[in-house]
């Protein structure tokens, strides 16, 4: 049987950030992946995802400076920016397995089960390793009702060669709105049924209802509190049916009502490892699960955090350091500042507003009244900053059509007590960017 320092179950985020630490030692590792090498960020998440975005921010920046400047809105071109996006993609899913592999790393193709405490199955093989680690992600939840296999999800969105006049998106979280985004500004009649009266919880509220009124007034139809019941075929497409007999004709109904653990055939039950099938795998502080050899990471990692690529790095960085550095310490995770890549985008890093204490105070900013957000015609920009009674800044929230890069400039100020002293003296921050106005905010 052949023997690894790390057997890594799947090749995500957190498995290829713990392979660019082992590649400074000596370590062996055998990588197993069922899916598509790199897992879901680089393949059907967050890199499709802002490919395309790359090309729908312009065409509704258009929209919005329309009769401002700017002669009439750009057209988004489906069909060519999938065309494009497969190319660049086949590419990359040539070389991704390859560039994984060298003389410490090998890679089976196959659904990994692990059989004892050191030994995993996979492709007819066993394997032994002294460390086995978990970054088997999550995949999409599937709404158990009638017709639900007609619906697609992620998984196959950024493979659609042509998207239909009308399409209905299931859910009312970060997918849900952002594919909802990017098929409205290609030209589809979107409309987005949401079981419950939020949308985007991890959020400020007050500006997701802002994000929702602009959605809305490009012809986004948002219901809320509209579970469905049922999704049949038609000779035209597709019905989709609410439990309170509304129905919705659809060329496309999209499926983004959350996304699951993957831990089933994984063999947890077998050697008693505890994880919850919703969560995934309960963790300690250093990631291991109840039998100490066998650690998770990243999305299907009980941990408490938001599940988002950078939350993967920072758990594969702790186990390197916990097995290969004796680390004694348990993972401390920093403020992860998370955007929603919408039109416009609300990001968040630290507390919301409804989350202030006793003794907290916030600061508003009208970024949208600033020189630079008229240009851009993103004029309901605005800004946010909690600060606690010591005067330290512990959250920050910004609806823009920059927030998801605006927002890390806050992430370093969390927890600065004299954030305008801090910036002025230590960051030196070019003109005339948002950098700048943080003068003008901590004033
Ligand atoms: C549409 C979408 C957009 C997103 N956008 C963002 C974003 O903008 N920013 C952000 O921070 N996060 C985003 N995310 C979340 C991000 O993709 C995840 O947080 C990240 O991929 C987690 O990495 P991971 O390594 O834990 O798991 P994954 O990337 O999910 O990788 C897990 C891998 O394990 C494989 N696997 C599972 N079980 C087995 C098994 N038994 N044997 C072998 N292989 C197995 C799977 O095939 C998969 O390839 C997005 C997610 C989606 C769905
Ligand atoms: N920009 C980003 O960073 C980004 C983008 C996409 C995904 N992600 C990550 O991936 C995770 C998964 O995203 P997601 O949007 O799939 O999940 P989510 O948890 O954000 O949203 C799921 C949505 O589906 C709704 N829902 C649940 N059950 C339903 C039902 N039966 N019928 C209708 N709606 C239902 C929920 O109320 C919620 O609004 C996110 O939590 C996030 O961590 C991040």
């Amino acid at each position: 049987m052949k023997k690894y320092d790390y057997i890594i179950i799947g090749s995500g985020p957190a498995a290829n950030h713990l392979l660019f630490k082992l590649a400074r030692t000596k370590k062996t590792a055998l990588v197993i992946e069922k899916g598509f090498w790199g897992g879901t960020c680089p393949n059907t998440g967050c890199q499709p995802k802002i490919f395309m975005e790359g090309a729908v921010r312009p065409v509704l920046n258009t929209y919005y400076l329309s009769g401002k400047g700017v002669e009439k809105p750009a057209k988004l071109d489906w069909n060519a920016l999938i065309k494009r996006k497969k190319l660049i993609w086949a590419e990359f899913r040539r070389e991704e397995r390859s560039s994984i592999e060298n003389e410490q790393v090998d890679t089976v193709f196959g659904h990994g089960v692990i059989t004892g405490p050191h030994t995993v199955e996979a492709a007819g093989q066993e394997y032994e390793g002294e460390n086995i680690v978990i970054p088997t992600g999550l995949r999409p939840h599937r709404l158990e009702v009638p017709g639900s296999e007609y619906a697609i999800t992620n998984d196959e969105f950024f493979d659609l060669d042509e998207l239909p006049a009308k399409t209905v998106v299931i859910g009312g979280g970060y997918v849900a709105l952002e594919l909802a985004t990017l098929m409205q500004a290609a030209g589809s009649e979107v409309t987005v049924l949401q079981h419950s009266d939020r949308l985007l919880r991890p959020f400020d509220q007050e500006y997701v209802e802002k994000l929702t009124q602009m959605m809305t007034d490009r012809g986004i139809q948002i219901k809320l509190n509209m579970p469905v019941e049922a999704i049949a075929k038609t000779a035209a497409g597709y019905e989709v049916t609410a439990e309170n007999g509304q129905k919705f004709a659809a060329g496309l109904v999209v499926d983004a009502s959350g996304r699951r653990a993957n831990v089933d055939g994984l063999g947890l039950e077998k050697l008693g490892i505890k994880f919850d099938p919703i969560k995934g795998v309960a963790v300690n502080e250093h990631l291991q699960t109840n039998v100490p050899s066998i650690f998770a990471a990243g999305d299907v990692a009980d941990n408490g955090q938001l599940n988002l690529t950078p939350v993967a790095w920072v758990d594969s960085y702790h186990i390197y350091d916990f097995v290969e550095n004796g680390l004694e310490e348990g993972i401390k995770y920093p403020a992860v500042a998370t955007s929603t890549f919408t039109y416009p985008q609300i990001a968040q890093v630290g507390k919301r507003e409804s989350e202030m204490e006793d003794g907290d105070t916030v600061r508003r900013m009208k970024l949208g009244a600033t020189f630079a957000s008229l240009g851009e015609g993103d004029t309901n920009a605005e800004l946010k900053v909690i600060f606690n009674q010591a005067g330290e800044v512990v959250g920050a929230s910004e609806i823009s059509i920059n927030a998801g890069d605006d927002i890390n400039l806050f992430a370093p100020l969390i927890g600065k007590k004299d954030p305008a002293k801090f910036a002025m003296n230590n960051l030196g921050f070019a003109f005339p960017t948002l950098a700048n106005k943080l003068d003008v905010l901590f004033r």
